[in-house]
């Protein structure tokens, strides 16, 4: 991702991994990859904004960006330095550039200071003892963030969650930092509150010329201020783009989705109609290949087999409980048989093998919205013969002919971030020029 030679802040093969540890030793089991080498580039002025749900690694990219997290991996640049090999000294000048901004502003206060101490604190520490200065800056401050000089004596409670917002602001813009780093900066705040919040950072980036980071899991809010967007997974960036770009043509199945779940206020717009189901994968043991295929909408079929969307996604998530060995066949033939309308009336032993195969294959589709029969034979052969090897308790053999059959290039291989028509970039197998398979077809709707 090459921009300008001009950056605020450049950022290169990000990474933040957690131990994982166990037992009294905290033996090493594991990593959690919080963040898993991202890159961007921050040109001085812009609004940049990185959304994705909860648990994506959104406030670990931001932490490790700014050294409140020590990176496991990559690089970071702040006007060209690498802040990774700053000292204390520097780290401390750093630190007074770069100001942040949380979801709670409470965590910033102090509740015995008041307000007039609580801004002017970053001054005392840079070392501007001139009291009278001081507080002629914390009152044009205070003003300039829509509050009154008198306020200054007033203590951080009396103040509702917006206003403390704002206090928080003026206390970061305190030092005339270069970047603001907001780290969900409205999402406690009421809805009507949050608008004015963003006005006011909006309103200051442009006045002061700052650059400012925005990290938010609300499309809303990135659209209302970000000139660009990084939509990021499990760690990763999956798409990145200028806002109007990636909102008006997204790229990626994921931000689609994300899309998609934005209310609209027009009823009759049934948005982008895709629904995100299930949770971001674990990021000790994220998915192979494309990290969001486990979840996507789109996901690519192998070549040569040709499905419906709907009922390959079924097929899709019927092979991932076989592959955890989670189908309760007892469980489901326990319903079937309930509700089987009489035909196995008085049966004393409702068990899997007082069942006729057929049935107990039907009732395992049906409990996966799996179709009694798929119109796509290789596609009917291999569910079926899946079927019989779990009905035989041979779950190796059920979880090697799925793979054999459904194994995808979203799966298999890692998709890159690449430029799209869009002006933006996006990591999709659906974007390759060549796909790896030639003859693979997209899905029919
Ligand atoms: N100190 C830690 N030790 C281990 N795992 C962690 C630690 N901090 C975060 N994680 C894990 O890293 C992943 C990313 O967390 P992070 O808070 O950065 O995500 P997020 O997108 O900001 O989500 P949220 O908005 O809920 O904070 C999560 O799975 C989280 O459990």
């Amino acid at each position: 991702m090459s921009r300008s030679d001009d950056s605020l802040l450049r950022v290169d093969g990000l990474k933040k991994h957690y131990p994982i540890t166990e037992g009294v030793l905290n033996t090493e089991v594991g990593r959690a990859r919080a963040v898993d080498g991202i890159s961007l580039e921050l040109e001085r002025g812009e609004t940049f904004g990185i959304v994705g749900e909860s648990g994506c690694g959104k406030s670990t990219a931001a932490a490790s960006m700014v050294r409140l997290e020590e990176p496991t991996d990559g690089e970071v640049r702040f006007e060209g330095e690498n802040i990774l090999k700053y000292d204390a000294a520097e780290l401390r000048q750093f630190r007074r550039e770069v100001q942040l901004i949380f979801q709670d502003p409470d965590s910033s206060f102090d509740p015995r200071m008041n307000v007039g101490d609580a801004v002017a604190e970053p001054l005392v520490v840079q070392g501007m003892t001139d009291r009278h200065r001081r507080r002629e800056i914390v009152a044009d401050l205070l003003e300039r963030v829509g509050l009154s000089a008198s306020d200054m004596k007033r203590y951080p409670h009396e103040f509702s969650g917006g206003q403390k917002q704002r206090i928080g602001l003026a206390r970061a813009l305190a030092v005339n930092p270069k970047l603001i780093v907001a780290d969900e900066p409205v999402s406690a705040l009421d809805v009507s509150v949050q608008s004015e919040i963003l006005r006011l950072i909006d309103e200051f980036q442009r006045e002061l010329g700052l650059t400012v980071l925005i990290i938010s899991h609300d499309l809303g809010v990135v659209r209302q201020v970000c000139d660009r967007v990084a939509v990021m997974y499990l760690g990763e960036f999956v798409e990145v783009g200028p806002t109007e770009e990636l909102f008006s043509n997204p790229q990626h199945p994921y931000t689609r989705a994300l899309l998609s779940a934005i209310p609209t206020p027009d009823p009759t717009d049934r948005g982008l109609g895709v629904e995100l189901t299930g949770d971001v994968p674990d990021p000790s043991d994220p998915p192979s290949g494309c990290r969001f295929h486990t979840r996507c909408p789109e996901v690519i079929p192998p070549s040569g087999i040709d499905l419906p969307q709907e009922i390959w996604r079924a097929v899709l998530n019927f092979r991932k409980q076989v592959e955890r060995e989670s189908i309760d066949v007892e469980s489901i033939v326990e319903v079937g048989v309930l509700e089987s309308d009489g035909e196995y009336e008085g049966l004393e032993d409702p068990s899997p093998d007082a069942i006729d195969d057929a049935d107990c294959k039907r009732w395992i589709r049906t409990e996966y919205d799996v179709p009694d029969r798929l119109d796509d034979p290789r596609a009917e052969a291999a569910v079926d013969d899946a079927l019989d090897a779990i009905l035989e308790g041979e779950a190796e053999r059920a979880k090697a002919r799925l793979a054999e059959e459904f194994t995808t290039v979203c799966e298999r291989e890692k998709p890159e971030l690449e430029g799209c028509s869009g002006g933006q970039e996006a990591a999709c197998h659906l974007l390759d020029d060549a796909p790896a398979e030639p003859d693979e077809l997209r899905l029919t709707e």
